[in-house]
């Protein structure tokens, strides 16, 4: 296809984004599609994140969730297809373009992806110095700090060196760095996997205390199910190269796509809803008892 084909074809797609006010969805898309060569990852996708909620993102090994949220972040560029953000197009943009939305959101890649060679505090730094190169030191460690503390990590962790962590605090160093422009928008590429379910019990616990604080909206890629009926609003399906049900998990068991039947209804699905259901219930107890 034509680089103008390929800008018409955007274009048409983003005339289908209907004009609500933008903060109701800070993320929409429609008709993506995204392709390695003659490798179909998405075709003619469509996806609204509402305001305010986690939204999990599932499906099989390969069915494109990264390559999902590497295209909203701007580093895959589709090719159909329009990404709003804000409001603001994406997919238009070149990755250096201000367009003012890149700093609205925070990315935790798979495995942290922290530098090595740079301490946790000058990890958080990173993107401060990006956007604002303008704060000076005293200030840029005073944030630093902040985030560090805010993701649960003892203060002194600032000083430390990524291989100095265990693997869930560096799961907490990743997201105190995701978390250092305040944005209102958060993107986790597996943030659990590796961790032994307490420690993941605990990140989760984590995550939906700080989007409720700070009144985030959290685009979360997973493969845990425990996280899934823990902590998210809504679960997204990708299959089929598309996003197949968006819903609540019983909202997603009234469908009868064979995947959604067999990851929702299997063994390790039920145990983990029968684990939160009891989680809920002790609560309950405890409140009733307080
Ligand atoms: N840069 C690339 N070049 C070629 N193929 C790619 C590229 N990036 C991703 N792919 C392919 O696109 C498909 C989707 O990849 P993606 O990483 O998004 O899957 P996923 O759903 O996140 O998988 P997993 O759950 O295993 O992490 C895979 O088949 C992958 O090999």
């Amino acid at each position: 296809m034509s680089a103008q084909d390929q800008s018409d074809h955007i274009a048409e797609a983003a005339e289908n984004i209907p004009d609500v006010e933008d903060t109701d969805y800070p993320i929409r898309i429609r008709g993506l599609t995204n392709a390695f060569g003659n490798f179909v990852v998405h075709e003619h996708l469509d996806l609204d994140v509402r305001k305010g909620e986690i939204l999990g993102i599932v499906g099989g090994s390969g069915t494109g969730k990264s390559v999902l949220m590497r295209s909203i972040i701007g580093l895959q560029r589709p090719s159909e297809g329009a990404i709003d953000v804000f409001g603001r197009d994406i997919v238009e943009a070149e990755p250096d373009e201000e367009i003012g939305v890149r700093s609205r959101w925070g990315v935790l890649f798979q495995g942290g992806a922290l530098f090595s060679t740079l301490t946790v505090a000058e990890n958080v730094q990173v993107p401060l110095k990006q956007f604002y190169p303008e704060l000076d030191q005293e200030l840029l460690d005073e944030i630093a700090r902040y985030k560090v503390v805010l993701t649960g990590l003892p203060e002194n962790a600032a000083a430390k060196f990524p291989s100095e962590l265990s693997g869930g605090m560096k799961k907490r160093a990743g997201l105190a760095r995701a978390l250092a422009l305040d944005p209102e928008l958060l993107f986790l590429d597996e943030p659990t996997a590796g961790l032994d379910p307490v420690g993941a019990a605990k990140f989760d616990e984590l995550l939906r205390e700080l989007t409720d604080t700070l009144g985030l909206t959290v685009f979360l890629i997973t493969h845990d199910l425990d996280t899934l009926y823990a902590i998210c609003d809504r679960v997204a399906v990708l299959a089929d190269k598309k996003v197949i049900a968006i819903g609540t998990i019983p909202e997603l068991l009234q469908t009868d796509h064979p995947w959604i039947q067999e990851y929702f209804n299997g063994p390790r699905s039920r145990a983990a809803a029968e684990s939160h259901d009891r989680g809920k219930a002790l609560d309950k107890t405890a409140g009733e008892g307080s």
